[in-house]
């Protein structure tokens, strides 16, 4: 198992733009934090409705990177490139040369390859460090949950959650449409420095209860891997949190 997080917390909000403010106001900490200690900031973001959360914050200067994306044009509706650049990307000052889309092609096996090629050229270009444990260690990491416990694409029933070897891995049969894509592998999640947790969905509220209450008699669903080199936080509204017992600190 992961070595556990030296520090983790969860907060609870009672509705999604309290909960996208307040990541918003941990991603300034610890951007301002990092930024003023390295001169850089690295920032992984999940797709689905995260990133629609930060349009009214948007993040600025930051290396983006995207923990997984769809297997698609990248023109196309589902694709998770395009839903950050519609929602904020295009609306703040980031340099064009520090956002790093997938380059297409039909095959996710090409793609992965690909996408784990440009994260070494930023490791052996010195813009990514390498962690202790030999993978790229990236600042902050925004991750959803799916209502399965999945992040990124590293579902329950599926193989790739156990690649402990690659940095980017593939899916051609994903539960969660579109079928194909491509997602970082957790020893790379698990390298990062910060990751938040942010669930705002009534839908997954039973992973959230599973995964935060330790429930050892339930098989561990993958968000219960997720674990950070320094911090990792849960930001959940009222919904996300409604199975946690009562006694949970709910702002
Ligand atoms: O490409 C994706 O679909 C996402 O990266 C995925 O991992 C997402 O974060 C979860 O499925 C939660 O999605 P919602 O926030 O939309 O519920």
């Amino acid at each position: 198992m992961p070595v556990p997080t030296k520090n983790e917390q969860v907060v609870i909000y009672p509705t999604e733009d309290e909960v996208a403010l307040q990541v918003a106001t941990h991603v300034a900490y610890f951007s301002d934090k990092i930024i003023s200690e390295k001169g850089s900031f690295s920032v992984v973001l999940s797709g689905g409705t995260l990133i629609n959360s930060l349009r009214n914050y948007g993040l600025v200067e930051m290396v983006n990177i995207l923990v997984d994306e769809r297997v698609v044009p990248l023109d196309d509706p589902e694709s998770n490139y395009l839903l950050a650049l519609n929602g904020f990307l295009s609306k703040v000052p980031i340099p064009k040369e520090n956002i790093y889309p997938i380059n297409y092609s039909p095959s996710a096996e090409t793609v992965a390859q690909d996408y784990e090629a440009q994260l070494r050229k930023l490791v052996a270009d010195k813009v990514l460090p390498l962690s202790a444990t030999g993978f790229p260690q990236f600042d902050l990491m925004l991750l959803g949950v799916g209502p399965d416990g999945h992040v990124a694409s590293l579902f329950p029933n599926r193989p790739q959650r156990y690649n402990k070897k690659d940095w980017v891995t593939f899916i051609e049969d994903s539960p969660k449409p579109p079928p194909k894509r491509i997602t970082f592998t957790f020893p790379v999640i698990n390298s990062a420095t910060c990751i938040a947790m942010v669930v705002t969905d009534e839908e997954e509220a039973d992973a959230v209860y599973i995964t935060l209450e330790h429930k050892p008699h339930l098989p561990p669903l993958p968000c219960s891997e997720v674990k950070a080199q320094l911090n990792l936080s849960w930001f959940l509204n009222w919904d996300a949190a409604s199975k946690l017992p009562s006694s949970t600190n709910k702002k």
